[in-house]
């Protein structure tokens, strides 16, 4: 029976995570503890004993960076890779590069989190997470599922919002349960999907 496995990693924390800042489709690079957490994150699949066959990513360095950590973690650098903008994190529009407390103050806390976690409302200028969702499950059923489905062993290395957004079709998650759903920086997600492409079984390597 082939293994099929996806496993689904946010990017380690970058510098405009730790100044607080709205990112989007910024590009900054990670911090020394971003890329501490992207190495942990390959030690962490490593331990699990996975081995990957292809690997994808998003033109954002962020994602790129910690998934180059965590494939020489894993030793396996040159892993065949497909980059694609489908998985840049969701387009902050005009919020991008403030401040998230002074946008609090300026909007509200309620406005601000409507516009962080609500499914449909999009913040100004930006993309709601049913727009990310829009352009990351037409790439996900067309280009990485296939690979699941033929047993490759799935990396994905990716952001908050993009993985939120396929984590919501995996695990069958409504708009208000979508809401509550974090995603840790460096923290991987192991699925095992059935052959009808529902997910089997789940491993939350958060800890
Ligand atoms: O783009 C960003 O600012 C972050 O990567 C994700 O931000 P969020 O937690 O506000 O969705």
């Amino acid at each position: 029976m082939s293994d099929r496995l996806l496993v689904l990693v946010r990017h380690g924390q970058s510098e405009w995570n730790l100044k607080n800042l709205f990112t989007g489709w910024k590009d900054p690079g990670l911090t020394e503890k971003g890329i501490s957490e992207a190495k942990a994150a390959g030690q962490k699949l490593k331990a699990q004993g996975l081995v990957f066959d292809v690997a994808f990513t998003s033109v954002l360095t962020r994602a790129q960076t910690t998934l180059d950590l965590m494939l020489n973690e894993l030793g396996q650098t040159g892993l065949p890779t497909q980059k694609n903008l489908a998985l840049n994190e969701r387009d902050y529009g005009d919020l991008s590069g403030l401040n998230k407390d002074d946008a609090r103050k300026k909007w509200g806390e309620e406005q601000v989190h409507v516009w962080r976690r609500s499914y449909d409302v999009p913040p100004p200028g930006g993309e709601s997470l049913k727009d990310t969702l829009a352009r990351t499950l037409p790439y996900y059923v067309q280009e990485i599922l296939p690979c699941v489905l033929r047993g490759e062993r799935t990396l994905v290395a990716a952001h908050g919002n993009s993985l939120r957004a396929l984590i919501m079709v995996l695990e069958k998650l409504t708009p208000e349960g979508i809401l509550k759903r974090e995603l840790g920086t460096g923290a991987p997600v192991v699925y095992r999907l059935n052959a009808d492409s529902t997910v089997a079984s789940k491993l939350d390597l958060a800890e």
